[in-house]
């Protein structure tokens, strides 16, 4: 605290009163709970595999577009008990708005769709990355933000789309150096699910109800689950059926179940044969029991996991056919998937495939005495309008500057000196002589000018 009692005052003494001495209480420099900074080489990493994304996203020509992280909470009120709308970032703002930090993308792609309306022509082939967030309490320490890479069709109602998105998680997965024999996809339906509950007489708008809780075989017991079901009115003779068909990894199996004219068998198969002519069979298979937990999927969904087992989900998606007609317009038939930034960076740790992204600069200019800052500018900018990357680097001694030029990979070292440093650095592959106006550099092999 400051002695403010003792101090004197500018009249009492010459010269500035003593600085009152105070205790200074520095900030909390963490980010918020649950989310992170990203270093220079954190960066590196990042813009690497959204790169990919970014290249994959152009070998499928799909468009990219983007969204406000920042979202009215009515696009996010489901009443499904989805985890994720269970843990929305939601406030008020100063206007009285309920907004949300966004979980997801694919309700502010379906407003986005519903807005353009006419003016945009179908299909739609949407590709964005964004951060997206949920509150979660911290008990669990985990994140509350991650970057998610989401590819959509809209307006393809064939399984021709679910077909398109796969091969897009394929071409990622092998150009990141992933093989089959470290990831699969679990491909299965909503229609499965639906056509069992049909059997059962269960009333449709438990359905969604019912995904929710089935998606969560693997986290919870099966009694748990059992006990859930039944607690939303399934039946228990339902529920013993259910967890029988869930169980089945065979589309044959599935076929003797729900017969040959189900919907969801013939979609399902007709997407294991487009799978072979994509040439990607080895990477997919059929679980039943993949039902993903968001409430709006109505078809095909699928999964990509590490088959070691070590991980979460690496990505997920499915078809929402119905989801446009929840914001109150016609439905479009749509499909997509989410794509986490953060699992994926897991298992190429895991697999030891994490590229070497070091830092790079193609010039690093130095000029050896203070007289010459005004030479090493116009050195400095007659390379940068040449596109070259160049650290202009000052108030430093030669023997950290060598060691700086190792650690950023420098091309080259430019020691801007004039002529008497010739004599000394001639042993340097690269020198400076300063002439009147214009500069020269050479380096061992050949001279540049300005
Ligand atoms: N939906 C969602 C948002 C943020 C994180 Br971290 N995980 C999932």
């Amino acid at each position: 605290a400051s002695r403010a009692s003792s101090i004197p005052t500018h009249d009492d003494v010459d010269g500035a009163a003593p600085i009152a001495v105070t205790e200074r209480t520095m900030i909390d420099v963490n980010p918020p709970r649950g989310t992170r900074d990203f270093l220079p080489e954190d960066m590196r990493l990042r813009n690497w595999l959204f790169q990919q994304f970014r290249e994959v996203s152009r070998l499928l020509s799909f468009e990219e577009v983007d969204f406000p992280v920042l979202e009215s909470e009515a696009l996010f009120i489901r009443k499904a008990g989805e985890e994720i709308t269970q843990q929305l970032y939601n406030f008020e703002d100063k206007g009285g708005r309920r907004v949300v930090l966004r979980p997801e993308i694919t309700p502010s792609l379906a407003r986005l769709v519903i807005k353009q309306g006419k003016s945009v022509s179908l299909p739609l082939k949407w590709f964005t990355i964004g951060q997206c967030w949920r509150y979660e309490r911290m008990t669990r320490g985990r994140r509350r933000e991650h970057y998610q890479w989401n590819m959509d069709i809209i307006g393809v109602s064939r399984v021709r789309a679910e077909a398109e998105l796969i091969h897009a998680l394929v071409i990622l997965f092998e150009r990141l150096g992933i093989t089959s024999a470290d990831v699969g996809i679990r491909i299965s339906s909503r229609k499965v699910l639906q056509a069992l509950l049909q059997t059962y007489s269960i009333p449709e708008h438990l359905f969604t109800e019912v995904f929710v809780i089935v998606d969560k075989l693997g986290k919870i017991t099966k009694e748990e689950i059992e006990k859930e079901l039944v607690s939303v009115g399934v039946s228990l003779d339902a529920v013993k059926g259910l967890v029988e068909v869930l169980s089945f990894k065979s589309l044959t199996r599935l076929e003797d179940v729900l017969g040959p004219n189900a919907e969801a068998v013939a979609d399902l198969k007709q997407l294991f044969s487009l799978a072979e002519n994509y040439g990607y069979s080895q990477w997919i298979q059929f679980d039943a029991s993949v039902v993903r937990g968001l409430a709006y999927y109505t078809g095909i969904v699928f999964e990509a996991f590490d088959k070691e087992g070590k991980l979460r989900a690496i990505c997920g998606g499915g078809r929402y056919d119905r989801l446009l007609s929840t914001f109150g317009t016609d439905d479009i038939p749509a499909c997509g998937f989410g794509f986490g930034d953060a699992v994926i960076v897991e298992l190429l740790k895991e697999k030891g495939l994490v590229p070497d992204l070091i830092r790079q600069v193609d010039d690093i200019v130095f000029p050896l005495d203070v007289e010459l800052e005004g030479p090493a500018s116009k050195i400095v900018a007659s390379l940068r309008q040449k596109g070259r990357s160049v650290d202009l680097v000052e108030d430093k001694r030669l023997k950290w500057v060598f060691k700086h030029a190792e650690r950023v990979n420098a091309g080259r070292l430019i020691l801007v000196g004039n002529s008497e440093w010739q004599r000394v650095y001639k042993r340097i592959s690269t020198i400076i002589v300063v002439h009147s106006d214009c500069c020269y550099y050479l380096t061992k092999n050949k001279m540049f000018s300005k």
